[in-house]
């Protein structure tokens, strides 16, 4: 059993990025909390939040950055801010976008301040890219991102059609996520 609490907060428009938000729980034995289209949380999100050791936060990067959905929510934040209620929780991050590079960074660097404007721990992916001339479109960490997972579907490609390359690498994700979330809640 996985003795520390990780939540993963995410939105997703069309399926893409819930698909990856399920990968990277089932990597890090996580609760799922999809924010709807409406940009509004589940209900009892907060209460889970605040009882998490580690927050993963999830989005599509749609015109460079996370999705106003997921923004909405960031912003509803600003109230566990003011008495700083996440602390020393770890935080990390994951998107999806349409094209390789698409500028995912940009959304991850949001994740990032946001992690840090509530005092937080960030986690990386910890994983070395796929670079050389024998790298596959399916190899771990294909997209090459340290700084959080990416993952990178065809305009065209359903959800169903996502590689199972970046689905593993989100998984991976989520188990390094659970890995660091037990040392911290063990030391
Ligand atoms: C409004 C909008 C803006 C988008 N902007 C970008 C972008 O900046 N970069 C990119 O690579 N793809 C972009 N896309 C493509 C989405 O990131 C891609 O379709 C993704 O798989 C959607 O994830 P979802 O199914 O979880 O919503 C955009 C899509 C939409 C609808």
């Amino acid at each position: 059993m996985n003795p520390a609490k990780i939540c993963i907060v995410f939105h997703s428009g069309y399926g893409h990025t819930l698909r990856m938000a399920q990968a990277v729980a089932e990597g890090a034995d996580a609760e799922l909390l999809p924010i709807d289209a409406d940009g509004n949380q589940p209900e009892g999100c907060w209460e889970r939040l605040a009882a998490a050791d580690a927050i993963i936060f999830g989005s599509p990067t749609y015109m460079g950055g996370p999705s106003w959905q997921f923004k909405k929510f960031a912003d509803a934040s600003s109230k566990v801010w003011f008495t700083q209620g996440w602390k020393d929780k770890l935080f990390a991050g994951f998107t999806n976008s349409a094209t390789m590079n698409g500028d995912k960074l940009s959304t991850l660097h949001y994740f990032f301040t946001l992690a840090m404007q509530h005092s937080g721990l960030w986690v990386g992916t910890g994983m070395m890219p796929s670079n050389t001339k024998a790298a596959q479109r399916n190899d771990l960490n294909y997209v090459g991102s340290f700084s959080g997972a990416m993952a990178q579907s065809p305009s065209d490609a359903s959800p169903a059609e996502m590689l199972p390359g970046d689905l593993e690498t989100a998984r991976q994700f989520g188990a390094r996520v659970a890995q660091a979330a037990r040392r911290l809640k063990s030391a």
